[in-house]
């Protein structure tokens, strides 16, 4: 009797999990057939892939202008088109405002105010509120703060003449470093004190190899009863409480003392002191104003360091390539005895560098939107139901040859000026698009250019034997990046 019951039970669980895999081929939408329980991820939970492979994967495998695929159980549609695209991301994107991330107030509050969770009204209010922060005035006031941090960064590589360096933590110090002084308005010399705190916790807040902590996140993105059921925290809870404590202290400092130093905290006290009683949402709470301050030190920290890691990586790999952007720094170092802001947007070469970096390794591999109404497709009259899930797809656009010919190859002349004209709209997107983008695109595109004109002037970056040729990427990472240490040789030109 009780195997009958337990087969039932089973067959009934199996018929509720599994009757979402007729979702896409009802609807007469072309897809890839689902592992049972893992759906499309069955290679990412067995580490076997990437999700930027996996991606890629599904991505050439149908020539249409999109694909169902499911995560576990969900359905998700994955646009390959980028006319579509266009209209998801910009022109309709009042239907599709919000990423499908699981928001609990009551439980997590830090999360549930982060810009990058948060939802409609709420979103739209705060992303208006945060956004003076980022603008090219503010970047400028936050120079000097940056060019304190790089003067490590030189020491650093001078102090290790002729060494294999880890240039993925090299470049994780300077990061943590920056964003500690522009976020929280401390000084944390990473790397001096090899103890630190703070890069502890920047390592912590990231490291998703337990169980515990990928479930976590992707219950997160993809099973969202789970988050509510188990009380499920975004970010890690003692990276958060240390993180809120020194925000909440630097806060009353300033407050008491009256300190100004052009940096996030700034913008938070003129917030919260210019706020009517009209505005649409108030920064009235620490919280709120934490929940500011924390996903910008976790979404700034490891995209910026990794990009940059991965450019001393590639040029080590291509001397000619390091040279010419040697010449273009010293030239222009040389013209005005400085590296100001404003010179640092006159290296093309420099952009050309970064940009083929992002479109090699987009550090976050795709976007996500959610249909927040029925939305029929003119080209080909299928409609998406309200709540579905869309991924874009920025690995597969930025590693499709129709775009970017020999794509495994590190190439910069495909951003220069003559090129960057005839690439097809939407097909790069390392930054996102649309009023939903990345906010931080251009506190990440200084952060990179200080650092890289500092170093590539007076330093060589050469492949030894512990580079690893080819990348292998961690299937176990959210980021773009391979296991443990990135090294190559550093030494003084
Ligand atoms: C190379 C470095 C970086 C890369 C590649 C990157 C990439 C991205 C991408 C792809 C998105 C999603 C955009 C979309 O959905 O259309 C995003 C969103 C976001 N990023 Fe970045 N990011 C970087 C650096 C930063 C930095 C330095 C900060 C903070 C200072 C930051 C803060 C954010 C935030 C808050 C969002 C959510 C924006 C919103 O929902 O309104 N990012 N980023």
């Amino acid at each position: 009797m009780l195997a009958l019951i337990l087969t039932c039970l089973f067959l009934i669980l199996y018929y509720l999990y599994t009757k979402n895999y007729n979702f896409w081929k009802s609807r007469n939408v072309p897809y890839e057939k689902p592992v049972f329980l893992f759906g499309s991820f069955y290679n990412i939970v067995r580490r076997k892939e990437h999700i930027l492979e996996r991606l890629c994967n599904i991505y050439n495998q149908f020539p249409t202008p999109y694909v169902g695929m499911f995560i576990f159980h969900q359905p998700v549609l994955l646009i390959r088109s980028p006319d579509l695209l266009k209209k998801i991301l910009v022109k309709d994107f009042n239907k599709f405002p919000n990423r499908k991330i699981a928001a609990n107030e009551k439980a997590d509050p830090l999360a549930f105010h982060a810009l990058f969770i948060a939802r409609d009204a709420i979103w739209r209010n705060m992303r208006a509120k945060i956004s003076p922060v980022f603008t090219s005035g503010k970047m400028k006031l936050m120079f000097p703060l940056m060019q304190e941090c790089v003067d490590d960064l030189y020491d650093f590589c001078a102090t290790h003449p002729n060494e294999e360096v880890d240039v993925k933590m090299m470049m994780k110090k300077y990061t943590v470093d920056i964003i500690s002084s522009c976020a929280f308005g401390i000084k944390t010399n990473c790397f001096k004190d090899e103890e630190s705190e703070i890069l502890k916790v920047a390592t912590k807040m990231v490291d998703f190899g337990s169980v515990v902590r990928g479930f976590s996140i992707f219950c997160f993105f993809f099973l969202h009863s789970f988050v509510d059921f188990f009380k499920l925290t975004f970010g890690d809870k003692y990276c958060t409480d240390y993180l809120f404590n020194v925000f909440t202290t630097t806060l009353h400092e300033r407050e008491k003392k009256k300190i100004v130093r052009n940096d996030l905290i700034d913008l938070l006290i003129n917030l919260r002191k210019i706020e009517t009683i009209t505005d649409g949402y108030k920064f009235d709470d620490e919280v709120k104003m934490a929940g500011q301050a924390i996903p910008f030190f976790s979404a700034g920290n490891d995209t910026t360091s990794i990009t940059l890691a991965l450019t001393c990586y590639e040029l080590a790999l291509h001397t000619e390539i390091q040279d010419r952007l040697r010449k273009e720094v010293t030239e222009i170092f040389q013209e005005r005895g400085t590296f100001t802001y404003e010179n640092l947007q006159e290296m093309k070469y420099m952009d050309m560098v970064i940009n083929e970096t992002l479109r090699k390794y987009p550090l976050a591999p795709f976007l996500m939107r959610e249909a927040a109404e029925d939305y029929t497709f003119e080209e080909t009259g299928f409609t998406l139901e309200k709540g579905v899930s869309l991924l874009v797809p920025i690995s597969g656009l930025h590693y499709d040859p129709k775009y970017y010919p020999e794509p495994e190859k590190y190439d910069p002349e495909r951003f220069s000026d003559d090129n960057k004209r005839n690439l097809t709209p939407y097909t790069y997107l390392p930054f996102g698009e649309g009023p939903r983008n990345c906010i931080g695109q251009r506190f990440a595109l200084l952060v990179s250019k200080v650092a890289l004109a500092r170093i590539i002037k007076d330093f060589v970056f050469e492949a030894t034997e512990k580079t690893p040729v080819p990348l292998q990427l961690d299937p176990g990472s959210l980021f773009v990046q391979n296991k443990g240490g990135l090294y190559v040789n550093v030494r003084k030109v």
